[in-house]
Formats: structure tokens, sequence, C-alpha cells
């Protein structure tokens, strides 16, 4: 079995490079899938499970994918399928994605249903209810969803009941081959909507006002492969800079872009955190004691649902009372019995945790739940007494590239290790990853 080991105590010092923002790469590659000229070049790709995952399906729908040294090569030039089957769904939800690709390209799309998830049951009626506005005929059953139009699809006027990332990525990309104007409303304006925008229209789409409420995209008849470089993952960086606030560090974290973090900052400024903008990046300098807050996620530019959990983390280390009310996904506290194990003291009440600090942590053995609460448990891990052993590293891998090397190089006393039973002592043997 995969484990973190990780041994409390060194403060964090040093440079840590951002990735590529997998939130940005995963709609992205999907939507290479409209060009039907030309190869789309994409650069800064993390190499992270998740891309990996959606390469797959890509090859699988008959497209050609190459991936190396970062850059991922896309030719979709020729007559794709329609289905992305379970085993890629079920691996990775982001893979419902190619449903707007693939409709609006073929006319027809089915894909097995994503089912629920660790965080929350994340159903997809506000994809399909674009992709019905502009025309297509909607059918769920046997595990799949079917979409499927005469023709084009037609330009509609869709409001969005809740801004979701994924439903506004999704139509957006459905509509920049209909025919006619698509006015999206009440979408969400998350930093990877701005880049997903940006990289359909080096495409050859008409997309306008990504970033803010309302999205208006003019169909074209055709789209073409394009070079774009996937902006920085604003997640990854968010994670450094709560292990740098965590140990007392000072830490630059190369690549932020304070820009698409200014409710972290805010919030991590309200408990004590220091930050000075560089060239290159945000320096994050800890302080030596940290204040309790309260924080609600929301959707951008409110606080991130990504980031809730290792913010969880340091609140834990916080003096005081602080709550965290999650507004975005109904069940993203699965990690709080982990940092119990941990001798954390959170109450959970509804949709919001309460938090008793400053906990003295104490390393235990926990189990990832979910990706970020896996990087939530490692940072507890960074400040425990003793050794905290982390499992389920799969969650991990599929956000997070090298995240204990990153760690190490910065002074944490870490390391991940293949643990394997010895069949005739009985005893666990660790061999160093
Ligand atoms: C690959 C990717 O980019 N993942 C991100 C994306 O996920 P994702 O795109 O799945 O998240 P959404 O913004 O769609 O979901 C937000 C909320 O809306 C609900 N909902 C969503 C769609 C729908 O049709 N109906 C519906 O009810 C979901 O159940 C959830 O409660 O945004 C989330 C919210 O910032 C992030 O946590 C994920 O990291
Ligand atoms: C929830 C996340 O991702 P996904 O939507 O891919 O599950 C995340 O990145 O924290």
């Amino acid at each position: 079995m995969e484990k973190i080991i990780v041994r409390g105590g060194q403060r964090l010092n040093g440079t840590v490079k951002v990735e590529g923002a997998k939130n940005a790469v995963l709609p992205v590659i999907a939507a290479s899938l409209l060009a039907s000229e030309g190869k789309s070049v994409i650069n800064e790709v993390p190499t992270l499970s998740d891309v990996y995952t959606i390469n797959e399906v890509l090859r699988y729908l008959n497209a050609e994918v190459s991936f190396e040294n970062n850059q991922i090569v896309v030719n979709a030039s020729r007559e794709l399928k329609t289905e992305a089957p379970f085993e890629y769904v079920r691996k990775m939800r982001a893979s419902v994605l190619v449903m707007g690709s693939l409709l609006a390209r073929n006319g027809h799309a089915k894909i097995a249903l994503p089912g629920g998830c660790a965080i929350g049951s994340r159903p997809i009626d506000q994809h399909l209810k674009g992709f019905e506005a502009m025309g297509a005929k909607v059918k769920v059953g046997n595990g799949y969803i079917d979409a499927k139009v005469d023709g084009r699809l037609k330009g509609a006027k869709v409001y969005l009941d809740f801004p979701s990332v994924g439903a506004t990525e999704n139509i957006m990309m459905a509509a920049t081959l209909a025919e006619g104007i698509t006015v999206l409303e009440n979408v969400a304006k998350e930093p990877e909507i701005v880049d997903l925008a940006n990289f359909l229209n080096g495409m050859g789409a008409k997309v306008r006002g990504a970033g803010t409420g309302t999205i208006r995209i003019e169909g074209v008849p055709k789209l073409y492969g394009t070079q774009h470089n996937i902006i920085p993952d604003r997640i990854e960086a968010g994670t450094f800079m709560v292990a740098a606030a965590i140990t007392g560090g000072n830490v630059l974290v190369r690549g932020a872009v304070p820009e698409h973090l200014s409710s972290l900052i805010a919030k991590m400024e309200e408990m004590g955190v220091e930050f000075v903008e560089e060239n290159d990046g945000l320096r994050v300098i800890g302080p030596e004691n940290l204040k309790a807050i309260d924080i609600k996620t929301m959707p951008h530019p409110g606080f991130p649902t990504d980031m809730q959990s290792q913010m969880m983390a340091l609140l834990l280390r916080a003096k005081g009372t602080s709550m965290i009310t999650e507004t975005v996904f109904e069940n993203r506290f699965m990690h709080v019995e982990e940092f119990r194990r941990m001798n954390g003291n959170i109450k959970i009440e509804g949709r919001s945790v309460i938090i008793n600090g400053p906990t003295e942590l104490q390393g235990a053995e926990v189990s990832a739940t979910d990706l970020r609460a896996a990087a939530a448990l490692v940072l507890s891990g960074l400040v425990a007494d003793g050794y905290t052993r982390v499992t389920e590293l799969k969650h991990l891998d599929r956000g997070y590239v090298n995240f204990h090397d990153k760690l190490a190089a910065l002074g944490a006393d870490i390391e991940r290790v293949t643990e394997v039973v010895d069949s005739e002592s009985n005893e666990e043997i660790n061999i160093n990853m």
C-alpha cells in the first residue's frame, strides 16, 4: 500500500513552482475535440492521473493524443465516436465534459451517468438543460445519458439555476458550433472558465463575457486546432500557501496569480498571514500565532470549496473558535473524522463545522477521503507531533504533481513509500518512492 509518511515540526522555507491548473486543462482537452481541422497544442500541462484519464477518453473517441514534456498535442480531425463509457467516467467525473463537444461535432453524444462521489451527489441537470434549450433531445436510461440533435444545435438563451462550473463549460463548448447566438446567464466566473474561453476563441470561436455572469457565444460552422498555455493552478498554489502558513515558514509560491486567489489571501491575512507580491509569484510568511476566523465557500470570486479542507487544517492551529460553512457541495466534510484521529476538536452542525483551537495535533494513521482532503491531512502532518501516515493516495495523484517531493524540497520531513507485507515475518517493509 502506498503512504505518505510525514514527521511534524519543520518550518518550510524556499521556493515552490506551481503547475498548470487541473481544472483548466481538463475542459481545454475536452474542447480540443471541437477542432475538425488542425492540431491543438496545449502547454503547461500537469502530469496528473486525471490528465492521463481524459487523454484515454479522447483516444477511445478516435482522436490522436500525444503527451510529452508537459505538452499535449491533439489531432481530432478524424471522425469521432459518440460514446464515453462508464469505465472512464467512473474514474473521473470530468469525463462528462466531452459531451458538449461531441454533441456539437457529431449531433450525438452518449455518456455514462457519473453518479455520486465522496463530496456530494453532483447531478448534471444544468448541463442537460442547456443542451435541451439548444434543441437536443436528451434521454436518460440504462446508466447512460443520450443526447441527439437533427442537424446543428441552435443558439438559445439559458439561465443556470446555480453558477455550475462544469455546466458553464459544457454548454459553452456546445454553443461554439451552434447555429446563431447563445446567451448563458448566471454562469460560473472562475478563472478556468476564462482560460477555456481563450482557448475556444483561439480555435476560431466567438465567445464574449467569460469571467462575468453572462456569456454570449456566436456559433461558427467550424473550429481549428490552436496553441494554448494553461493558467497556473490556483488550488495547488493555495495549498502551498497554507503549507507555508501552518509551519510558520517563508515560501515563495512561484506562478501564483494573486488575482485568482483574492478570497483566500484575504482570509489568510485575517488570520495573521503576511503576503508579499514578487515578480514571479507570491511570498507567504506564516506568523507565530494564527487567529480564528469564519469562512463560507461560494462560487468564484467567493471562497473556493477546493480550499476548504486545507483551511480546516490551518484553522485547527488558530487560537479561538472558527466556523466553516460549505455551501457548494452538500457532503464535503468526510475529512473531519480523519482530523479527529489527529486530535482535532471539530463539531459538525448541518452545513457548518465549528473548530476550537489551537489544537496540539497528534500524528496518526489517516485515510484520504478525496483529493483536497489528502493534501489537507498531509498539511496537518507537517505540524503534528510525531509521524502521520496518509493512505489512499490515488486521490492526491488526481490533483498534485510530486506533492511530497515539493514539500521535501521546502524542508519538510516527508517521504512516500510503498509498504508490502513480508510473507514470512508478516511485517510491513517500506520501499521508498
Ligand atoms: C474538474 C473541475 O473543474 N472540477 C471543479 C468543478 O466541479 P463541477 O464542475 O463538477 O462543479 P459545479 O460547479 O458544477 O458544482 C457545484 C454545485 O452545483 C451542483 N450542480 C452542478 C451541476 C448541475 O447540473 N447541477 C447541480 O446541482 C453540484 O452538485 C454542486 O453542488 O467546480 C467545483 C466547484 O468550484 C470544484 O470543486 C471542482 O474542483
Ligand atoms: C473536486 C475536485 O475535482 P473534481 O471536480 O475533478 O472531482 C477538486 O479539484 O478539488
